[in-house]
Order: structure tokens, then C-alpha cells, then sequence
């Protein structure tokens, strides 16, 4: 049995979460965690995780950035395993999260479904064979509640792209009062709002003469929560303090 405490468990992603606990028979949710700690649950929840009294084994975050110093002392406090799927951090508080994956196990992940890993890994490859070629544009698209942009997503595909050229390029996210034509070392990011778009991502590489386009979709939220409590039995199954990903987990899972 693993014992999950949900922070954001109020929100769109923490319902998802609650769905794939319900129908797991060796998954109990604990406790949630959220702003509204009132809301009438079949699980407790609390405004903060320092209310929480009882036993547990992880915590699965899809919140706010700003829930993160309570998170972090929590963890560090209890040596309590987190999962932070949450997006949108500053650049202090990834240092924070670093700091914290020493003394204990962290799985961090902008996106937790294993579509967008593979995705990950694509552009990673074309951008080594074509990046010097080509001009690269990322375009998403979202929900119109989403609070971040560009995704946290987007951010992680330009990361892996990035890492494959061969300069260092700078990130264009917009380009509204830029007057120059286009640098080749760039990479640019779009950002859409609107309706109900779960989560669209898009890599363009634009040649002169050709062009790749390698795109993912995700059609429900569930791709993410099932993800998420993947990387919670990951790190319940016992691992060594440090900060995960989606590839430690695509290789525990043995894919
Ligand atoms: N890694 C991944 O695969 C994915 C990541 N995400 C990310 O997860 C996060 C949540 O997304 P989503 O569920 O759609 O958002 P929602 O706004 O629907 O849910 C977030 C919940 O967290 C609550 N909350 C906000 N601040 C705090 C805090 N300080 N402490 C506790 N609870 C808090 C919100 O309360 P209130 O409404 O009152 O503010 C809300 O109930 C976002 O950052 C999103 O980008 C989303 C999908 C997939
Ligand atoms: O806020 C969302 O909804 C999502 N956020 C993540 C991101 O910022 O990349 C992942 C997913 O696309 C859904």
C-alpha cells in the first residue's frame, strides 16, 4: 500500500489524481493539501502541509510555485519523499529544489506524460543532426486557466534542443517590438490560451528548403496523474536522496 498526500488536490490536475487513486486498490490518498482546506472531500485536506499530523509514504504536488517553501519543509522535516509536477518556478526556487534533492528523493517534471519523454528525445535528436540547418520554433497551446507561460513544457523542449546545438541559443518567447530578422542561434516559443486545450506541443525546425514538425497532443489530463502516481511508487519504492526525472523513471519501469 502506498500512503499519497495530494497538494492542489482541489484543482483540475489534483481531481485527476484523486480518479486514478480511487480505482487502485494499493493506492490510498491520504490527505490533500490546498488553499480552500474546507472543501468537502472523502479524504482530509489542509491549507498547509504542516497540519498534517498523520503517516505517509509521498507527496505529489500540482499546485502553485508558491506552495513550494511549505512543501520543501515538509519534506526535509518528515525525510518525505515529493513529486513536483507543478510549473512555472523561478530560477531560485529550482536552486531551492536542488538544495533539497540532497537530503531527500525529488522527482521533478514539467510534463509527466511518457508521450512527451519521447517527444523530449526527438527533438533532442533532430536538433543535433539539423540544428545548425534549421531555425527552431516551439509553439503550445492551453486551457485559458492555465497561469504559467511560455509551459513548463515548452521550457524543457527548448532545454533539450539547446543542449543538442552547438551554440548557446537565446530563448524568444515573443515577438511583439523586436525589429531584426531572426538570429539562426535562437530559439523561439508561442504561447496560446483558450477553451479546454489540455495540453498542445509543437517543435518546428525550419529549413530553407524543408521542414520537420514534431508534435504532441495530450488528450486528457488522466496521461499526467497516471504519470504522477507512477513517479510517487518510484520514489515509495525507496530511492536515495537526489532529484529524479522521467527518464529514471522510463528506466525503472524498464521501458
Ligand atoms: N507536470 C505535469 O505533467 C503537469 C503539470 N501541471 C501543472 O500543475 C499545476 C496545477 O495545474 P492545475 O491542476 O491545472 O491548476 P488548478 O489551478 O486547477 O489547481 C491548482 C490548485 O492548487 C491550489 N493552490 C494554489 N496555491 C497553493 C498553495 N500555495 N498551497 C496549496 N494549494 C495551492 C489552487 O487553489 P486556488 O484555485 O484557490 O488558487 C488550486 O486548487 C500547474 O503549475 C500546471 O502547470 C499541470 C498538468 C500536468
Ligand atoms: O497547466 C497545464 O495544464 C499543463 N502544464 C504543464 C506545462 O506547463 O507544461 C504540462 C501540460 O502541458 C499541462
Amino acid at each position: 500500500m502506498v500512503q499519497l498526500l495530494l497538494s492542489g488536490c482541489n484543482g483540475r490536475m489534483g481531481h485527476a489524481v484523486e480518479a486514478i487513486c480511487a480505482a487502485e486498490p494499493e493506492l490510498e490518498l491520504t490527505a490533500g493539501f490546498d488553499l480552500l482546506g474546507a472543501d468537502i472531500r472523502d479524504f482530509p485536506v489542509y491549507a498547509s502541509p504542516a497540519e498534517f499530523q498523520g503517516e505517509a509514504d509521498v507527496v505529489v504536488d500540482f499546485s502553485s510555485p508558491s506552495a513550494l517553501p511549505a512543501l520543501l519543509s515538509f519534506g526535509l522535516e518528515h525525510r518525505m519523499p515529493l513529486v513536483l509536477a507543478t510549473t512555472g518556478y523561478d530560477q531560485g526556487q529550482l536552486e531551492e529544489i536542488q538544495q533539497a534533492a540532497r537530503s531527500i528523493p525529488i522527482f521533478r517534471s514539467a510534463n509527466l506524460s511518457l508521450g512527451v519523454n519521447v517527444l523530449v528525445e526527438l527533438v533532442r535528436r533532430t536538433a543535433a543532426v539539423l540544428g545548425g540547418s534549421c531555425d527552431i520554433e516551439i509553439m503550445e497551446r492551453h486551457h485559458n486557466k492555465k497561469m504559467d507561460a511560455p509551459s513548463g513544457t515548452a521550457l524543457m523542449l527548448a532545454e533539450a534542443a539547446a543542449d543538442a546545438l552547438p551554440c548557446q541559443p537565446e530563448l524568444v518567447c515573443g515577438r511583439q517590438g523586436i525589429r531584426r530578422s531572426r538570429e539562426r542561434c535562437e530559439i523561439g516559443i508561442s504561447s496560446v490560451r483558450g477553451g479546454g486545450i489540455v495540453g498542445d506541443h509543437e517543435v518546428l525546425f525550419a529549413g530553407r528548403d524543408e521542414l520537420i514538425e514534431l508534435r504532441h497532443s495530450a488528450l486528457s489530463r488522466e496521461v499526467f496523474a497516471s504519470g504522477a502516481v507512477q513517479a510517487a511508487r518510484f520514489l515509495a519504492a525507496g530511492q536515495s536522496p537526489g532529484l529524479y526525472s522521467m527518464a529514471d523513471l522510463v528506466t525503472y519501469l524498464g521501458l
